[in-house]
């Protein structure tokens, strides 16, 4: 079992593409198997195990588990739904040699190991599974779910089970599959894991990864104020919202944060005020990044202002909540500075409709339509652009408070003007300091609370 951060995330075809260009399937499910069998030994301490085998591949890395718990000497038991019927199935079935007691009357165990179904889980699970495996999955001590709890859409993340039961553990097998990092599934998972099975990084490397904590450098002996990156935020009628903008840009290491319009001087005395007359005072050359959006209202002064900034292409810009709802995607392919666009759910369907596929699928369709960086929030974040995607699971969900968003728009725009990475991995370490300082948060925390906690999350990378 390794750790997660930064591997691919791979669909259920591209991981049988991997599977056939790797070649030898039957040593593939041997260390799937083993690497269960070896996990579920070191947390059952002793305890009885009940492997329940469904027909296909996931099954017989049931029974190569069950096989190797027996050989070490541990108390197992083996339930089947259906006769194995891959021929891969078949063989780790055939060597198995204790009995298969069948699913519907099983007595439950202390540690209960789920091989029933896999990627290859095409329909809605019917009653005669679904019900006996929800009954010994809630009452085992410690349920481990076999590459994917049985009853999740390895794509999409749906749940084809009504009332899914939550496991304590869920073994990925080879890599990290869209499940597990989609809700609703991935709340039934518990702690995931990765079993490596020699893939090859090569047949591995599909164009979705795993977030990674970004690298940042402290600034240069000799940078400046502006060498660190100005981000300038463009004000409109809730001035508190850009004001968090500007802190949360200052405390993600942006050099100086200039709001421009009529904010009042509350907030840091940090931030920097500057009057709006017209759009050409956003010219200033040192803008690295400029932020419009949060708190801007949806009025033909915003919608003026937006589409002045886009036509200019003068600045990267990060396009937040209202100018979303205000934006012509049609008009940014042409754009030259990188764009940065940060929808919520909602936000999203307004700019790019309803859109179709999981989170992951519809934010990469919105960047190849657009030629931007879409980071698509919610529960899980991911970040698109035209040729790839990155996942952010997300982790504490008391970050669904007011203007939590506007603080990641600063600290998007701080690693942006700071010329942290390409656009894309700007975004992603925005998106990553945003999380971190979320989950250092704690609980009942306020938009304010999480903009003060960035200088202590940035300080700890
Ligand atoms: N891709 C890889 O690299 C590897 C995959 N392995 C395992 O293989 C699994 C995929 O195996 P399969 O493609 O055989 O798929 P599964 O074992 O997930 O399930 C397919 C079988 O279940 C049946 N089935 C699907 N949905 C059903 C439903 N709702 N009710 C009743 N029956 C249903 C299908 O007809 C088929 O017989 C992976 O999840 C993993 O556990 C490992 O053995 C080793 C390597
Ligand atoms: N349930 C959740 N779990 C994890 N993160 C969440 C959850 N709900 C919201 N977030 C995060 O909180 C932020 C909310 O942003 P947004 O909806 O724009 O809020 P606002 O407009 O009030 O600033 C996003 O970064 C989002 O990913
Ligand atoms: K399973």
């Amino acid at each position: 079992m390794i750790a997660i951060e930064g591997g691919p995330v791979v669909t259920a075809a591209a991981m049988r593409a991997a599977e056939q260009a790797h070649g030898d399937l039957t040593g593939l499910m041997e260390r799937a198997g083993r690497g269960v069998g070896e996990a579920v030994r070191r947390l059952a301490a002793g305890a009885e195990v009940l492997v329940l085998c469904g027909p296909g591949n996931n099954g017989g890395d049931g029974y190569v588990a069950a096989t190797y718990l027996r050989d070490m000497g541990h108390r197992v038991r083996v339930a089947c739904t259906d006769v194995p019927r891959s021929d891969l199935a078949k063989a780790a079935a055939a060597r198995w040699t204790g009995p298969v007691e069948p699913l519907a009357d099983v007595r439950s165990a202390a540690i209960l190991v789920d091989a029933v179904f896999g990627t290859g889980l095409s329909r809605p699970l019917d009653a005669t599974i679904a019900d006996p495996l929800r009954r010994l999955v809630e009452a085992a001590s410690l349920a481990v779910a076999v590459d994917l709890p049985s009853g999740v859409a390895t794509d999409s993340g749906a749940l084809l089970v009504e009332d899914a039961p939550g496991y304590a553990l869920t073994l990925a097998l080879g890599a990290l599959k869209p499940a597990h990092v989609l809700q609703p599934a991935m709340r039934t998972m518990g702690a995931i894991r990765l079993v490596p099975l020699g893939l090859s990084a090569h047949d591995l490397s599909g164009a979705v990864a795993m977030i990674a904590p970004p690298r940042l450098a402290a600034p240069d002996p000799d940078s400046h104020k502006y060498s660190r990156g100005m981000v300038a935020i463009v004000v409109g009628q809730m001035a508190g919202a850009a004001r968090l903008s500007a802190e949360a840009a200052l405390r993600s290491g942006a050099g100086y944060a200039a709001l421009y319009g009529d904010a009042s001087e509350l907030g840091p005395a940090a931030i920097v005020h500057r009057p709006l007359a017209d759009m050409a005072s956003l010219d200033d050359p040192r803008i690295g990044a400029i932020v419009i959006g949060p708190g801007l209202g949806r009025d033909e002064a915003a919608r003026a202002r937006l589409a002045t900034l886009i036509a200019a292409d003068r600045h990267p810009l990060v396009v937040d909540g209202d100018a979303l709802h205000l934006l012509d995607p049609a008009t940014l392919p042409d754009r030259d500075c990188p764009v940065i666009l940060t929808p919520h759910a909602g936000e999203f369907k307004a700019v790019f409709g309803e859109g179709s596929g999981s989170v992951i699928d519809r934010a990469r369709d919105a960047a190849r339509a657009t030629g931007a960086v879409v980071v698509f929030k919610g529960a899980t974040t991911v970040i698109a652009n035209r040729h790839r995607a990155i996942v952010h699971p997300g982790g504490n969900s008391w970050l669904s408070t007011a203007g939590t968003g506007d603080v990641l728009t600063g600290a998007i725009a701080a690693m942006l003007a700071g010329e942290h990475g390409t656009p894309i991995e700007a975004a992603a370490a925005g998106v990553w300091l945003h999380a971190e300082a979320g989950r250092r948060c704690g609980t009942s925390f306020i938009a304010d609370d999480l903009a003060t906690a960035l200088t202590l999350t940035r300080a700890s990378l």
